[in-house]
């Protein structure tokens, strides 16, 4: 597979998963943080695309912008049920916490009885991790079945370690459509980077719309380039852009 394109900033337009790709894995959500001098170069990549830089995760915006700050980068957030289109604006939520209540209420109760496997509750979504405990990967799935079980008008997606769900609908290559469409993205060429099996979703419709796919690590993809590991992403971030620096 080919390796990334050069950036070019009166062309293309950025779309960067979070974790796994910006962050490296930490045993917990909150325990991952970004290199300072990645953040930086964000920055000035987001300048010299003229603000088309996203940052498109499972993770809520006001997360992402945690990690990220001081920077508020225009972010699809929560598999795109969560966007803000222009840095600093505000965020657009297409559902709220109520769609998940029994989900919710199904899931903190099995887990109250005892188990190794953590509930992140990002409102929209609900997550069970397994990431110190492998061995616990189908519990997660078994249990996630039984809460969804009966209910119409959920998703459930299996990340890294994790199993997620959330109001239907949404997906990163929906939420991607959304985006390239609306300015500063709009007339440039896309360019996706993830690793994750949910970032499959991008890839697909970065075909679908002539953009550039970028897998991140190994294994099956429908990208049509790939990064060996968040250094290397890293690596290609910092490359001189446009041929300045
Ligand atoms: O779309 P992404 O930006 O890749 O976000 C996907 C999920 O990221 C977080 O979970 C992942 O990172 C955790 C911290 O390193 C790790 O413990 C976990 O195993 C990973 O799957 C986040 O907690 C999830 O809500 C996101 O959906």
């Amino acid at each position: 597979m080919l390796d990334p394109v050069s950036i070019d900033s009166s062309r293309h337009a950025l779309f960067l998963d979070f974790d796994g790709v910006l962050v490296d894995f930490a045993p917990e959500p909150d325990g991952v943080a970004i290199d300072p001098s990645l953040l930086d170069r964000l920055a000035v990549l987001h300048d010299r695309l003229d603000g088309a830089l996203a940052i498109v995760s499972g993770r809520r915006i006001a997360d992402l912008d945690r990690f990220l700050s001081p920077h508020r980068f225009a972010a699809a957030g929560v598999h795109g049920l969560e966007s803000r289109v222009a840095q600093g604006g505000a965020i657009e939520r297409l559902a709220g916490p109520e769609a998940l209540e029994d989900v919710r209420t199904h899931l903190s109760t099995a887990l109250a009885v005892g188990s190794a496997l953590r509930l992140e509750d990002k409102g929209t979504a609900l997550v069970l991790h397994y990431r110190e405990h492998p061995e616990c990967e189908g519990e997660a799935r078994e249990l996630m079945a039984a809460a969804v079980a009966g209910r119409e008008g959920l998703t459930v997606m299996h990340g890294k370690s994790i199993v997620e769900v959330h109001p239907a609908g949404m997906d990163k290559g929906e939420a991607l459509r959304r985006l390239v469409r609306l300015a500063p993205f709009a007339g440039r060429t896309p360019i996706y980077v993830g690793d994750d099996t949910t970032d499959e979703f991008a890839f697909a419709v970065m075909a679908e719309l002539g953009g550039i796919g970028v897998k991140v690590g190994p294994g099956e993809t429908g990208a049509t380039r790939r990064l060996a590991d968040i250094g290397a992403v890293k690596d290609w971030l910092m490359e001189d852009v446009d041929g300045g620096c």
